[in-house]
């Protein structure tokens, strides 16, 4: 129930139906049109995948009538009731699981209490949790040698200890709940999430092994997980257009005007689905984007422009965008992976959650890193520091959603997008870039490294191997 999770999760499971598992996809009914027609057109193909769904109770839950994806909470309150009335689907999903008995339950990683239910029924579940494998090595040994809790300030950096590379870190960088040893709705929430992780058979990673190979075996040998590498799951999906939204409105209307641009000429700006900024930001975006003198397509998406600051535009500023024709900005649902494909666009400006991550990387297109939150920080060093298809802008620490301030200022902007756009650094990343972006290519083919566990993963399933603990 946030796009995040919906998008990979149910590209997984049209996965699962396309090599004979039958799938049920359990969601609310709005969540659910939101990819209906994609599944229709799987089972008219022959999979037998459905989507049942179970109405989310808005009210009881503390919410208004319609608020069915986290990307819908615009406060804090919201965000927690959202999170405590997932409990409410229990008795729905329990009866489900005692009716059908799966062989198998995957559930998204705010569905903790979902891996209870399965085991008591002895079903097995298999966790998903949207990120990578760096990401969960990292946090593994932030919580098992705790070395952020030993340093003086938020800005001092310290090693996190134990993995393959030097990765420096500091506390501003991470969520609180990794700060806090007491107990908030928030970190309850966390820990139950990470406990239900720990206790599945194991994890499925929406990865590549080429991309992160020295992770993908830490987490096996060190983490002690058990792990399948499916991903990136984006390029199995060959119906790029209805992605988590409908962005219909404005797919031609970006095509027609990409094809109109030269190879590798345009900076693709995006944060996410859930990413809200001060209309002072936009601002400071928006005057960085014309100083640096490139070519951009800039989705601004609902959730980026703060409901009472619509003001954000300079004067005149799209008008000269449309009559010298160098940018355009997509106010809605942008057609990300289309974009991101397009031989036109030769660099990405992102929050680095990890769809974007690898949508990015498998386009084969390097990347200005802006995290804002969650474990974003950590994909930022993965680019940066350990692929080096990154610039980073210079995003230090975590911002908050009602954060009027401009934490990164346009020359900080304008100097990250000209690094990754001109220049013999530029070029090297963009080979890099593009090598990567082959290689998660071939994973996902028949006999790549993503196929051939997935493979194994539903023969292990065949064969009751998979248990429920
Ligand atoms: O206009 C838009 C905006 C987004 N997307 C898609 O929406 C997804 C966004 O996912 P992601 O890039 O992972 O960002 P978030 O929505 O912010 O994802 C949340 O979930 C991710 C997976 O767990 C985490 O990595 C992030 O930190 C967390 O914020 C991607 O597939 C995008 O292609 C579009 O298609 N059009």
């Amino acid at each position: 129930m946030a796009p995040g999770h919906m998008i990979p999760l149910v590209d997984i499971a049209r996965q699962f139906a396309r090599h004979g598992v039958k799938a049920t996809i359990i969601t609310t009914p709005l969540n659910a049109s939101k990819f209906s027609k994609t599944i229709q057109r799987d089972r008219e193909m022959g999979s037998d995948i459905s989507i049942r769904t179970v109405k989310f109770p808005c009210k009881e839950a503390g919410l208004p009538e319609g608020c069915e994806n986290i990307a819908s909470t615009t406060s804090t309150l919201m965000y927690l009731n959202f999170i405590m009335g997932l409990s409410l689907f229990q008795n729905p999903i329990e009866q489900f699981l005692e009716e059908d008995h799966p062989d198998c339950l995957i559930a998204a990683p705010q569905f903790s209490w979902a891996v209870d239910v399965a085991t008591k029924l002895e079903i097995p579940t298999l966790a998903f949790n949207g990120s990578g494998f760096f990401p969960l090595c990292a946090l593994h040994s932030l919580m098992e040698h705790k070395p952020h809790l030993n340093v003086e300030s938020e800005m001092e950096e310290f090693v996190i200890p134990g993995l393959p590379d030097t990765i420096k870190m500091s506390r501003q960088k991470l969520s609180e709940h990794l700060m806090d040893e007491k107990d908030t709705p928030v970190t309850a929430i966390v820990k139950a999430i990470m406990r239900a992780e720990t206790t599945s058979y194991g994890v499925i990673v929406n990865s590549f092994y080429e991309m992160e190979p020295n992770y993908v075996k830490h987490s096996r040998e060190v983490v002690g997980r058990k792990v399948w590498h499916v991903g990136p799951i984006s390029l199995c999906n060959e119906d790029k257009s209805q992605r988590g939204q409908d962005s219909s409105f404005c797919e031609q209307k970006c095509l027609d005007w990409l094809d109109t641009k030269e190879p590798k000429s345009v900076i693709y700006i995006c944060f996410g689905s859930m990413a809200v900024f001060s209309s002072a930001q936009l601002l400071e975006i928006a005057i960085a984007l014309e100083a640096s003198n490139q070519q951009f397509i800039w989705a601004v998406t609902q959730n980026t422009i703060n409901e009472e600051q619509n003001e954000w535009i300079p004067e005149g500023f799209e008008e000269k965008l449309n009559v010298n024709g160098r940018g355009l900005i997509i106010k809605g649902w942008a057609p990300q992976v289309l974009i991101l494909d397009h031989e036109a666009i030769g660099g990405f400006v992102t929050h680095c959650g990890w769809n974007s991550l690898l949508e990015g990387v498998s386009a084969g297109v390097p990347m200005i890193t802006w995290p804002l939150s969650a474990e974003q920080f950590f994909n930022e060093k993965l680019l940066v520091e350990i692929l080096k298809i990154g610039v980073p802008v210079g995003s230090e620490a975590w911002s908050n959603r009602t954060d009027s301030t401009v934490p990164i200022n346009r020359k900080d902007i304008e100097r990250a997008v000209t690094k990754v756009m001109v220049g013999q650094e530029a070029e090297e990343m963009r080979g890099r870039a593009a090598a990567l972006g082959e290689l998660a290519k071939r994973a996902v083919e028949k006999g790549g490294s993503s196929h051939n566990s997935l493979i194994s993963l539903l023969e292990q399933l065949r064969n009751a191997k998979i248990t429920s603990n």
